[in-house]
């Protein structure tokens, strides 16, 4: 492997071992926190996506499209003010990181990765360049990448940091109203915006030494020669540091899905799955109840992830107070307590192995291993059959003599001639029943 080709770059245990981290899109959007909660990226038609766009975050652009209920929205309740309006008003008040990644941390998740400039161009730190678009120099005058950087630090957490190369709408602010304006229209492409995000990520690097480099929305055509020299500049900054896999096809150390979208990236050697807690990234005041994941829905799609191999990147949006929303925070402390008594399960395994267990079809079922145990997690198992399963499993794979509860209720496993057959009590509630067997 050349000193700049980094694609035999052996990648580092800690994160297919992680398996969870906690996204946070914070920014100026976090004011305003509107949008509507239409539904998931890529079960929405592209036709009416950016007009009526379920992420709070994409706020300016959705307000600029006329006749979107944001740009009436935002004429009504907003009087059509300056975006920049809201990084002034924007004051993070009652922002207290430790106690954040406190509820992270107790959640289960092994690293966060914040948005340092987003979209709108408002950089989380003084960033070269941004003048005076800033959180140090307005709005909440702090450095909030510093700030959360020492937080999840201080708890033994990894840090990852999110940067929008691909766009900035104080350098190319044209709306995007449909998809193909992402590829070149409102995009900028030209050597000063190059020359302005390299400097930006590279103090990110140099300031922050994040464990994480998640850029979004790929990176401007004049500035791609720079990019060879900037990931060796990270790898030997931060050795054990991972590269995301939207800088337009430059390079990844593992590929990303989004929602519903990019799921095909889901088959890589290692891969992560992003997506917000409700329909948005940024805070969205509009979303309800039903518009969230509960807390047996968000254990299911972390152990759905880490079941097939990847790990799961859930977001939170904060509030521009500082605060996590409350329907948020119950979701996390509901992944907490389950993950205290089962987490040994999730982190550090691997899938089970291809044709080992079905998993399709009813029960919920899904498995994972380490060296010396095979995990079967079971939910919504219907009530007739709440205190018996079959476990379609491959001959010989288990022992079924070894079945353990990780709750410590009591279980019995039989050999039976398509699998194990599990009795028990309230086998699969909605959060997933987890027993464990001595890999044969
Ligand atoms: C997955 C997450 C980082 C999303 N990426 C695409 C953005 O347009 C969106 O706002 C959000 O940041």
């Amino acid at each position: 492997m050349g000193d700049l080709d980094f694609r035999g770059r052996q990648m580092p245990a800690w994160f297919p071992d992680a398996k969870f981290g906690v996204f946070v899109h914070w920014g100026a959007y976090s004011v305003p926190a509107w949008a509507e909660p239409t539904g998931e990226l890529g079960a929405v038609d592209p036709e009416v996506w950016f007009a009526h766009n379920p992420y709070a975050e994409w706020y300016w652009n959705t307000s600029q499209i006329e006749g979107s209920p944001a740009h009436e929205h935002h004429r009504t309740v907003h009087g059509g003010l300056p975006y920049d309006t809201f990084l002034d008003a924007w004051k993070a008040e009652l922002f207290d990181p430790a106690e954040w990644i406190d509820v992270f941390a107790r959640a289960g998740a092994r690293y966060v990765v914040v948005t340092t400039k987003h979209h709108d161009g408002i950089a989380l730190w003084d960033a070269p360049g941004t003048g005076t678009r800033n959180t140090v120099r307005r709005g909440p005058h702090r450095d909030l990448v510093a700030d959360l950087a020492a937080a999840v630090r201080a708890r033994g957490l990894r840090f990852g940091v999110y940067y929008s190369g691909g766009l900035d709408w104080h350098a190319g602010r044209r709306a995007v109203i449909r998809h193909e304006d992402l590829i070149d229209e409102c995009r900028p492409h030209d050597a000063a915006y190059a020359a302005y995000a390299l400097r930006q990520v590279r103090d990110l690097i140099d300031r922050y030494r994040p464990d994480v480099l998640w850029n979004d929305i790929g990176w401007p055509d004049a500035g791609m020669a720079d990019l060879p020299d900037l990931f060796a500049h990270y790898y030997a900054t931060v050795p054990d540091g991972v590269v995301n896999d939207r800088w337009d096809g430059a390079h990844a150390d593992y590929l990303t899905s989004e929602y519903q979208a990019n799921r095909q990236n889901e088959t890589a050697a290692h891969w992560e799955q992003c997506r917000g807690i409700g329909l948005s990234f940024g805070y969205n005041r509009n979303e309800g109840p039903e518009h969230l994941l509960d807390p047996a829905g968000a254990v299911r799609q972390l152990v759905d992830v880490a079941s097939r191999g990847g790990n799961l990147l859930l977001n939170v949006g904060p509030k521009a107070d500082g605060t996590l929303p409350g329907e948020q925070r119950t979701v996390l402390e509901g992944i907490a307590s389950w993950m205290a008594g089962h987490g040994g399960a999730v982190y550090a395994t691997r899938p089970l192995g291809p044709g080992a267990a079905p998993s399709d079809g009813a029960p919920w079922i899904r498995w994972t291993r380490d060296d010396r145990h095979a995990f079967a997690f079971l939910a919504d198992v219907p009530d007739s059959a709440r205190d018996q399963v079959v476990l379609k499993t491959r001959p010989g794979l288990l022992d079924p003599a070894t079945a353990v509860r990780l709750d410590d209720l009591p279980v019995r496993a039989d050999a039976v001639p398509d699998g194990i057959l599990a009795t028990s009590v309230a086998l699969g509630t909605p959060l997933p029943t987890v027993l464990r067997f001595a890999l044969l």
